[in-house]
């Protein structure tokens, strides 16, 4: 078998295309059969991959982060719906959110190990439709969405200097954001449930962990057919600051003001058009759905 390794050379602040070498090393230490590909733009993994999988190639990896892992999702869902093409991670990005949720440990060396492994998972995906440019715009997912807060983070985190790396812009786009944000109110739909709320965010969880290691959604499961909705509700500055830290370990859901609700199902609106961000990418406006795809990928790890 054949695979095809697709690597994003600017994830993980541009470091990817210095771990190449290691990582494609490693691959042939462990006896793995692969051709790669660079991706040469954004949206470009997408392509290779949809080709790759409509060409015959049973097993596609993706090296980089959340965004390549994403694109590679989009590129075999699009190309077919059978879940025969493997998928399988190599984390070289900054934030590396989903191979956390798959509950690996981060080290990108340790996840080229897993891609013999004989263990095969299904996991689920999401498919957000949302508004781009006046259009209606769909997009597979595969660790999360969100609404609010933090896909303003993302938006302000576009504008900030790339030279400084992965993590420095990603904090000054947090202090910026949390200076100038104000709650808002949304119409969220549950399945069959409706409700008004005033919201910090709402996060549309398949895996657990969103925004470099926080533990956003504990008890999420890329495997039970079903989305977390994790509402930060209308919290003021200084609970955002007094809670914050919790994040990192999960302990935030206990707070009065954070909801955990599950849905297959999600819909959210408001009056103004609010920023969409899905696994970690700024894609575009609500309003939004989002719809689980129970089983949808065949991940190896
Ligand atoms: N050759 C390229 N030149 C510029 N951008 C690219 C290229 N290839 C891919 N991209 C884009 O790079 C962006 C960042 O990739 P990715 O998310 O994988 O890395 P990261 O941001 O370092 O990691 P993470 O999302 O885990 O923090 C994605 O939006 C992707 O579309």
């Amino acid at each position: 078998m054949v695979a095809k390794v697709i690597v994003n050379p600017v994830a993980g602040a541009k470091s990817t295309e210095q771990k190449w070498p290691h990582i494609s090393r490693l691959m042939c230490d462990m006896g793995f059969s692969y051709d790669f590909q660079y991706t040469e733009s954004q949206g470009h993994a997408i392509e290779i991959a949809r080709d790759a999988a409509l060409n015959g190639y049973p097993y596609l990896v993706a090296v980089g982060g959340d965004g390549t892992i994403n694109e590679v999702v989009n590129g075999i869902l699009t190309a077919s719906h059978d879940q025969k093409t493997l998928m399988g991670v190599v984390d070289t990005g900054t934030g590396n959110d989903f191979v956390r949720s798959l509950g690996l440990d981060g080290n990108y060396l340790h996840s080229c190990q897993h891609l013999l492994s004989p263990k095969h998972t299904l996991v689920d995906a999401g498919l957000v439709t949302f508004q781009k440019d006046g259009r209606q715009v769909s997009r597979f997912f595969v660790n999360g969405a969100g609404v609010g807060f933090d896909a303003e983070v993302a938006a302000t985190t576009e504008h900030m200097p790339k030279a400084l790396g992965g993590t420095i812009p990603f904090v000054m786009a947090l202090a910026k954001t949390l200076l100038g944000y104000r709650n808002k109110t949304v119409d969220i739909g549950l399945d069959e449930d409706n409700y008004t709320r005033r919201v910090l965010s709402v996060i549309v969880a398949n895996g657990s962990y969103f925004g470099g290691g926080m533990k956003v959604a504990p008890s999420a499961l890329i495997t039970d057919s079903r989305f977390d909705v994790i509402t930060l509700g209308d919290v003021n500055k200084l609970e955002i600051l007094q809670t914050f830290p919790k994040i990192y370990k999960g302990t935030h859901i206990t707070h009065p003001k954070v909801k955990t609700e599950h849905a297959r199902f999600v819909s959210i609106s408001s009056e103004e058009g609010l920023y969409l961000q899905a696994d970690g990418e700024l894609l575009g406006k609500t309003p939004a759905t989002f719809e689980v795809l129970p089983q949808a990928l065949t991940m190896v790890f």
